[in-house]
């Protein structure tokens, strides 16, 4: 055996029964990430896969370059706030953005807001931020370490003075203030057993809506809904542009559906003092409902509702019933409406995804007439600044090697063409150095599957070429073109070939595609993407092992999926904090949520559907004499409360004791547990700097690339 990995206890006698076929699960004691053998067996990982790792060829060379790289002003789209405006920066290695505000767009501005100043490693981030409407107060929810738990805290904007005002235990949270600044909505869950700081595995039920007004103890907050009879609801308030209504809406999962209620602030003559008179517009699940905005008593929402790549609806409250719904903007033959936002009172600004490109149009808000559309690359719009009051807007476009173009519009204007308000070069990224394009190949079933190749000018189809393959597939989640130096470094120095596969579970067409990928369908999803990896080899850009595929969390599941099904088609595999426990998900953290799109053990067909493709349970359980694994890193981290750890750490320990112990399996196959670290959001930019190095380090060893200047 190439590599010596740590042993880990096999507990034997620990077999589940479901639905009457017996399932072990030796490595149960894993999911205790507090007991001292799970902290053993991390360290004893770490301490064979960080030297690994620190020792890798490329690993010095890498990381410095891609600090240099990295090392770009980053913004935000600017944002006004009642008489001033304000953005997020980043002068290139700060750990975490900073606020910025100032009086005018060409004044000078100031630091509003400094998440750096709260912890010595950067591992203090603002997740959530709102100003009054108004801009008295800033209400702001920090996280720490990686984790989904925030606490929401307050300032007096005008002169940055805090509030006493703390609000705990709260995780996927809206944040709504009444237009009157006395309060703010937020959600929070009651108190747990044990600890709350993002380690834990305790699931998230019973999460509740309350109202806080400032000046006061959480302990006197006002609970304004809450769902007894349903502990997996999770609601969201939007308070309406005219402040008027309160609106909520209800979700289950995480499937495009919605409940939508909603309550007339006007109508309580005593202010919010308890639960609020909910009228529920649409009380089922059957369609996603989004308010957009309304005009007195008309709604305008976004919606799937007998359109799977959405449209627009109008309802008038005072004539709720479906039969008196109209469609403002019908469903595209082909395209899928993304986001919709109101400026300037009477127009819509509206995206489209036209093949995994972004579009953007202006509508007529009271028509639903096409005005026209705004000049756009081929890439996507990842930030817009816009509110109904405002006549003009803000919107960001990247692409993989544009790293932000900032435009400014104002409606206003006679001739209100958009212009550009900030434009980001990296010096020492040549855009033109760069080839992107877009293929479609044909799945196991001849669905076409879109996918973006980015890879330098001229590049011979000689089979050479190492390829870096992502995917996604699942959650309606769509992966669009997006900026990201380590593929350029991956491209640019390794010689590379960085290709994206829209799979199905995405959204990249909507509903039908997302469903394509799901419950019983989610088969598809692997097939699409080792469907990709024969594409690529078929076409004469790479061989299978020069192909690396990664994926992070449900793309996590897909690496380890794909690797057990055709562990000879890939040279390296890089799965970050995966899915890999599908009978158990469920039962940890939010993993009741992801059942819209997995399914549940608990189910007799729906546990038949995951045994299949279950990372974990469909590893070789013992040395054995098939084609060898590629090499493999798996990341995952001790504050990851999405994707809990013991995912990984049962994986690995089940794939170190079979395939890791098979005479032939002479790559690696190794973990890296990251500490004060988390699922991926809010990671500070020294830890996304050395986590990229360390995975393009082992990916570049084990498919042994040298570094080209
Ligand atoms: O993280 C996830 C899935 C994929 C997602 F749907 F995009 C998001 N997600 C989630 O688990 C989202 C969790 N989440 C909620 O359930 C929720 C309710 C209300 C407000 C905010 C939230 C929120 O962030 N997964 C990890 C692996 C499998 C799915």
């Amino acid at each position: 055996m190439a590599f010596k990995y740590p042993e880990a206890r096999r507990d034997d006698s620990k077999v589940d029964d479901y639905h009457g076929e017996k399932i072990p699960d030796p490595y149960h004691w894993l999911e205790d990430p507090d007991c001292e053998e799970t902290k053993m067996f991390v360290e004893e990982q770490n301490k064979l896969t960080m030297p690994f790792l620190e020792e890798c060829a490329v690993k010095e060379r890498f990381h410095q370059r891609l600090t240099e790289l990295y090392n770009y002003p980053k913004y935000s789209c600017p944002y006004k706030r009642g008489k001033r405006y304000f953005y997020s920066h980043n002068e290139g290695l700060q750990n975490q953005n900073v606020l910025y505000v100032q009086d005018s767009l060409d004044s000078p501005a100031s630091v509003f807001f400094d998440p750096n100043k709260l912890s010595e490693d950067g591992t203090v981030a603002l997740k959530m931020g709102r100003l009054s409407e108004d801009c008295e107060y800033f209400a702001y929810g920090l996280s720490s370490a990686g984790s989904d738990w925030v606490t929401i805290h307050f300032l007096k904007a005008d002169d940055l003075t805090e509030l006493p005002d703390l609000l705990e235990r709260v995780k996927f949270s809206c944040l709504a203030w009444t237009h009157d600044a006395k309060g703010i909505f937020y959600n929070c869950y009651p108190r747990q057993d044990g600890k709350a700081d993002g380690t834990e595995t305790t699931t998230n039920l019973n999460q509740k809506l309350y109202y806080h007004v400032i000046g006061t103890s959480q302990s006197e907050d006002v609970l304004v809904a809450e769902f007894p009879d349903n502990p997996k609801w999770h609601s969201n308030l939007t308070v309406s542009d005219d402040g008027r209504y309160a609106v909520l809406s209800i979700t289950e999962g995480c499937e495009p559906v919605n409940r939508l209620w909603y309550c007339d602030l006007q109508r309580l003559p005593d202010g919010i003092t308890g639960l609020l008179p909910w009228v529920k517009l649409v009380d089922t699940f059957e369609a996603q409902y989004t308010y957009i905005t309304n005009d007195d008593t008309v709604f305008t929402l976004r919606t799937n509702l007998e359109a799977p790549r959405y449209r627009l609806i109008t309802i008038d409250l005072q004539e709720p019933e479906q039969k008196h719904w109209k469609t403002l903007i019908p469903q595209h033959e082909k395209d899928v409406l993304g986001f919709v936002e109101c400026v300037n009172q009477r127009y819509l600004l509206v995206n489209y995804v036209h093949d995994v490109k972004d579009i953007l149009q202006l509508y007529e808000l009271q028509s639903g007439k096409l005005i026209r559309d705004l000049p756009l690359d081929m890439g996507t719009v990842v930030g817009l600044s816009c509110k109904k009051k405002h006549s003009d807007f803000f919107y960001k476009f990247t692409s993989f090697t544009t790293p932000g173009i900032i435009y400014h519009c104002d409606l206003s204007k006679a001739d209100p063409e958009p212009t550009v308000f900030r434009q980001v070069e990296v010096k020492g990224v040549e855009p033109s150095d760069y080839q992107t394009t877009q293929v479609f190949y044909p799945s196991k079933d001849g669905t076409e599957i879109p996918m973006f190749l980015v890879h330098a000018r001229g590049i011979k189809k000689d089979g050479s070429h190492p390829v870096f393959l992502y995917g996604y597939g699942g959650f309606e989640n769509s992966i669009q073109p997006h900026y990201n130096t380590a593929y350029l470094l991956f491209i640019r120095h390794l010689g590379g070939i960085l290709a994206v596969a829209n799979i199905r579970g995405g959204g990249e067409y909507g509903q039908t595609w997302h469903k394509a990928g799901t419950l019983g369908n989610k088969q598809n999803c692997f097939d699409d993407f080792q469907c990709a990896a024969e594409y690529l080899i078929q076409e004469g850009f790479t061989m299978a092992s020069r192909i690396a595929i990664n994926g992070a969390s449900n793309g996590g599941l897909l690496v380890a999926a794909c690797v057990n099904q055709r562990p000879e088609l890939f040279g390296c595999a890089v799965a970050e904090v995966g899915v890999m426990d599908m009978l158990k998900f469920h039962k940890f953290t939010i993993g009741h949520a992801w059942t819209t799109d997995y399914g549940c053990a608990d189910d007799s067909q729906q546990f038949k559907w995951l045994i299949k493709y279950s990372p974990l349970h469909n590893l070789p359980q013992a040395p054995r004499d098939g084609p060898p694994y590629p090499a493999m890193l798996l990341l995952t981290a001790d504050h990851d409360d999405r994707v809990v750890p013991l995912h990984t750490l049962k994986y690995v320990a089940t794939l170190q004791h079979g395939v890791g112990r098979s005479a032939g399996q002479k790559q690696p196959l190794m973990v890296r547990v990251d500490t004060r670290s988390g699922h991926g959001a809010g990671k500070p930019t020294a830890k996304a700097i050395l986590e990229d190095t360390h995975i393009f380090s082992f990916i570049a060893q084990t498919l042994g690339l040298s570094w080209r200047e």
